[in-house]
């Protein structure tokens, strides 16, 4: 049985909702011949007999010397693969069909690879713990570094399955320390006296002197200001100037980290001047960025955003240079600036990050929250991606077991419906990573769960964010298709969508059940990864919605996830369609 709504777009014709009770057939089409699994284990891709001549397997050798079968779909790109096949990853696939629909986790998980997690084993674990998006600091490490973590992510998804997404967050501009010659940390203990210095060292320095990476830093501050390490988890005070060295006591002890940020402090306010003159993209930023481009990162995360303009300078650039220009760029809110232009930063952009580490240095921390809130909300309603970043689970990096305050933390944010939560030094540097990971997951669950359980929608007013009509009917369809999802309790909604923007509507919305997005390109599918509730599925589809949900159906219950009898809301950007139907 199915029931479906049609919305027809452009101008001409508008018609009033039709009912077609008999637009679904559950019969199979002649195309979708039974299925055979032409794939081993981990990588999940299924085609039709019909189609097996062009998919021998190959054998690949793994890492650890096991053989793994490859269909050459997980060789080639997404424009040549194969029409019949589809692909998941293989931790959402196992997730569904272990627990079902209701149980895939709906926040979405990012985090920082570093020596605790560059390893290939050690970043399989973490897809296999629920990693959605891997990010690297470009703030840290080697160019050849940052490119065998991306090429290891990459072999990882094209071997083992995952879909796991690569985000790559820019220096900036900011002042920080440079590296400890030698030791990973230093302690700076009460009244004990520092020189920071912007003099470059061939030989080991003296001892308490610490670099700092902008010229202008040794002119900008005066005797008297209070130096802040790393949003002031160490305090000094200026007490002498001599040329390029700047000495200072230390008023709050604690422990000095490789490149921590430095904020200076005059009567009780952040001295901004000349560090604010300083361009948000750096020089050595470009570089980053023309690397990015070249190794195909999906998300650039810029950071110390201060205004729109600098957005949409990179996104022409970006435009310019990447072949699809489908590179997705996140505005990081971290400074007084960008919470003065947020809404603008927002618009200009592909998502945000509320990057509470900087975010705290420079606004007192009691406000933190109210800004963070405010972000999630914001990017919302503009139908943007939105993580929350920094210091969740902060103890985890010493410790196997977070505090109740941190648990209360990931909650809050897991409440106020962000698309992401982040790890930062939790699983760059920390000793824990997979337990701290297990906790952002288990978290989101169950705080999901409770949600539904208790029934708590919060009705947040969706303001109209298309710019032309057939946007706005798109956004209707979605608004109505995750209302009727909710109302009569479906297992799934299902969307069909060339360029994700579709699906990104209906996970605006929040609904209660998961969303699966088919799209037919891969850095689509890639980039979705990061939106609340989407589960992200590579499927070549064409205009014929029905023929496309008998395939989907088929190669689905092929791979047991989903059953007859299920009941889906289906939408799709080629038909501005909704169907309701069981599965057949
Ligand atoms: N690529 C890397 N190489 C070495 N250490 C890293 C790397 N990435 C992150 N780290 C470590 O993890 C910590 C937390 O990461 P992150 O929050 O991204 O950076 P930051 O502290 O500079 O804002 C860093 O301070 C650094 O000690
Ligand atoms: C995520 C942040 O940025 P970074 O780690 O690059 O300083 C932050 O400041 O919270
Ligand atoms: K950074
Ligand atoms: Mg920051």
């Amino acid at each position: 049985m199915s029931q479906s709504l049609h919305f027809f777009t452009p101008s001409s014709n508008i018609s009033l909702p039709k009912h077609h009770s008999s637009l679904f057939t559950p019969s199979l089409t002649t195309s979708n011949r039974p299925f055979a699994v032409t794939t081993k284990q981990r990588f999940f891709t299924i085609k039709s007999n019909a189609s097996s001549s062009s998919s021998d397997p190959k054998v690949l050798t793994t890492d650890n010397g096991t053989a793994e079968i490859l269909s050459r779909v997980s060789q080639t790109p997404a424009s040549s693969t194969d029409s019949s096949s589809i692909e998941v990853d293989s931790v959402t696939e196992a997730e569904l069909k272990e627990n079902g629909f209701r149980s895939t986790r709906r926040t979405k998980l990012v985090c920082t690879i570093g020596p605790a997690t560059c390893g290939f084993e050690q970043l399989e674990a973490l897809a296999v713990g629920g990693m959605n998006v891997a990010r690297i600091n470009m703030c840290h490490g080697t160019r050849e570094w940052h490119r065998r973590v991306i090429e290891r992510v990459r072999r990882l998804n094209e071997e083992k399955g995952f879909a796991v997404a690569i985000m790559m967050d820019t220096e900036g501009s900011e002042i920080h320390m440079g590296d400890l010659s030698g030791p990973p940390s230093a302690r700076a203990e009460d009244g004990e006296i520092w020189t920071f210095t912007v003099r470059a060292f061939d030989s080991p320095r003296p001892e308490r002197t610490i670099t700092v990476n902008y010229d202008g830093f040794a002119e900008d501050v005066k005797v008297g200001d209070e130096l802040l390490v790393d949003g002031g988890m160490v305090r000094f005070e200026v007490i002498e100037k001599i040329g390029p060295d700047v000495k200072c006591r230390c008023t709050d002890p604690g422990l000095l980290l490789p490149r921590a940020n430095l904020t200076f402090w005059r009567d009780g306010s952040l001295v901004r001047e000349r560090n604010a003159m300083l361009p948000t993209i750096s020089p050595k930023d470009w570089l980053d960025i023309d690397f990015g481009i070249t190794e195909g990162v999906d998300f650039i995360a810029i950071s110390f955003v201060k205004s729109a303009e600098v957005i949409n300078h990179l996104k022409s650039y970006i435009a310019a240079r990447s072949r699809d220009s489908d590179i997705a760029v996140i505005a990081k809110i971290e400074s007084i600036d960008s919470l003065k232009n947020l809404e603008e930063i927002i618009l200009a952009s592909d998502g945000a990050m509320v990057a509470r580490g900087d975010l705290g240095a420079q606004i007192p921390l009691e406000q933190v929250p109210s800004a963070q809130q405010k972000i999630v909300q914001l990017c919302r309603q503009l139908n943007k991606p939105v993580i929350v970043a920094s210091q969740l689970l902060e103890s985890m990096i010493e410790y196997p077991t977070p505090t109740r305050a941190e648990v209360a933390d990931v909650s809050e944010a897991v409440r106020q419906r962000a698309d992401a939560l982040m790890l930062s030094g939790e699983s760059a540097m920390g000793q824990f990573p997979d337990k701290a990971l297990t906790v952002l997951r288990s978290v989101s669950l169950r705080i999901e769960k409770w949600w539904r359980e208790e029934k708590r929608h919060e009705a947040m007013e969706l303001p109209d964010v298309g710019s032309s009509f057939a946007e706005s009917i798109s956004e209707e369809i979605c608004n109505s298709a995750a209302k009727m999802a909710n109302n009569l309790e479906v297992d799934a909604l299902f969307v069909y969508t060339k360029t994700g923007h579709m699906a990104s509507l209906l996970s605006r919305c929040r609904p209660d059940c998961p969303i699966f997005a088919f799209t037919s390109t891969t850095s689509v599918r890639r980039r979705l990864n990061l939106r609340w509730g989407l589960i992200p599925f590579r499927l070549s589809f064409s205009d014929d919605m029905e023929s496309n949900l008998n395939r989907t159906f088929s190669l689905l219950k092929a791979r047991g996830m989903i059953k007859s009898g299920d009941l889906v809301i289906a939408v799709s950007d080629v038909l501005q369609s909704i169907q309701v139907m069981n599965v057949p």
